[in-house]
C-alpha cells in the first residue's frame, strides 16, 4: 500500500457528510508498506482535509514526517498505536462520532454491547447462524493514554469477537486490512447502532 492519504481524505469527507465526524470530530489512520501510518492531525476540520493535515508516525509513536509545522498528531494517537499493535493485519483504523454510537453505549452499564443477529454482521466476519457476539465498550477517560491501555489489557487477554469497540459516550473505532474495509467496517458498525436505536424504539429486546 502506497500513501494512503487520499483514501483518507475520500473517507473522511463522506463520514462527515453523514454526520459521523461533524466539526474536527474522529480520526483516521493508514499504514505505509513500512509499518509507519499516517494520521490525522489534530483538530482538523474533517469536511475538508487536504494531504497536510496529517502526521506520519513510527508505530512507537515518533514523528516522522509532518507537512506542515503547526500540525500536532491527532490527540488519539495512541488508541491507534494501540490497534496496530495488537492486529498486525490492521492496514487502517478510522474512528467517528456519530449521535447512535453515543445513544447506544448508555444501553448497557457493562463492558459488552451485544450485537443484533442481523445479516450485516458477516461483514464484520462473523458467519454464524443466530450468532451471540458482543462490540467492547471502554469508558471514556479524559486522559486518552488511559483508554488505549485499557484496550491493550483487554484485548491481550481476549480477542474482540468484531473489529470494531466502542468507547462510552464518545464513539466506534474499527480496524481491517485496508482503507477500504476499514471504510466499509465503519459503515457497517454504524448501521448496527441505528439498528440498535431503531429495535430499542420498536420495544424489541434481543439481549443474548
Ligand atoms: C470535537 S472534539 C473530539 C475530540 O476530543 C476527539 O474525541 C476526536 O475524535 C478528535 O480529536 P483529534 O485530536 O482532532 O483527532
Ligand atoms: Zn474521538
Amino acid at each position: 500500500m502506497n500513501d494512503p492519504r487520499q483514501a483518507l481524505i475520500h473517507a473522511s469527507r463522506q463520514f462527515y457528510q453523514l454526520g459521523w465526524m461533524a466539526g474536527t470530530a474522529g480520526n483516521l489512520s493508514a499504514k505505509m508498506p513500512d509499518n509507519s501510518f499516517w494520521i490525522t492531525a489534530s483538530g482538523k476540520q474533517k469536511g475538508k482535509l487536504v494531504a497536510e493535515d496529517f502526521v506520519r508516525i513510527s508505530l512507537t509513536g515518533e514523528v516522522l514526517e509532518n507537512p506542515s509545522p503547526q500540525n500536532k498528531p491527532s490527540a488519539e494517537t495512541s488508541i491507534h498505536q494501540a490497534i496496530y499493535s495488537l492486529f498486525p493485519e490492521a492496514n487502517a483504523c478510522y474512528h467517528v462520532h456519530s449521535v447512535e454510537a453515543k445513544l447506544v453505549s448508555n444501553f448497557i452499564d457493562h463492558e459488552q454491547l451485544p450485537l443484533p443477529p442481523i445479516e450485516m454482521l458477516k461483514g464484520l466476519g462473523i458467519w454464524e447462524e443466530n450468532p451471540k457476539v458482543y462490540m467492547p465498550v471502554f469508558e471514556n477517560y479524559l486522559e486518552v493514554p488511559r483508554i488505549a491501555e485499557a484496550i491493550i489489557q483487554r484485548f491481550k487477554q481476549t480477542t474482540p469477537d468484531v473489529p470494531a469497540l466502542l468507547i462510552r459516550n464518545h464513539g466506534v473505532t474499527v480496524w481491517a486490512s485496508s482503507p477500504e474495509a476499514t471504510e466499509n467496517h465503519v459503515e457497517l458498525a454504524e448501521y448496527i447502532f441505528r439498528y440498535i436505536v431503531a429495535a430499542r424504539q420498536a420495544g424489541l429486546n434481543f439481549q443474548h
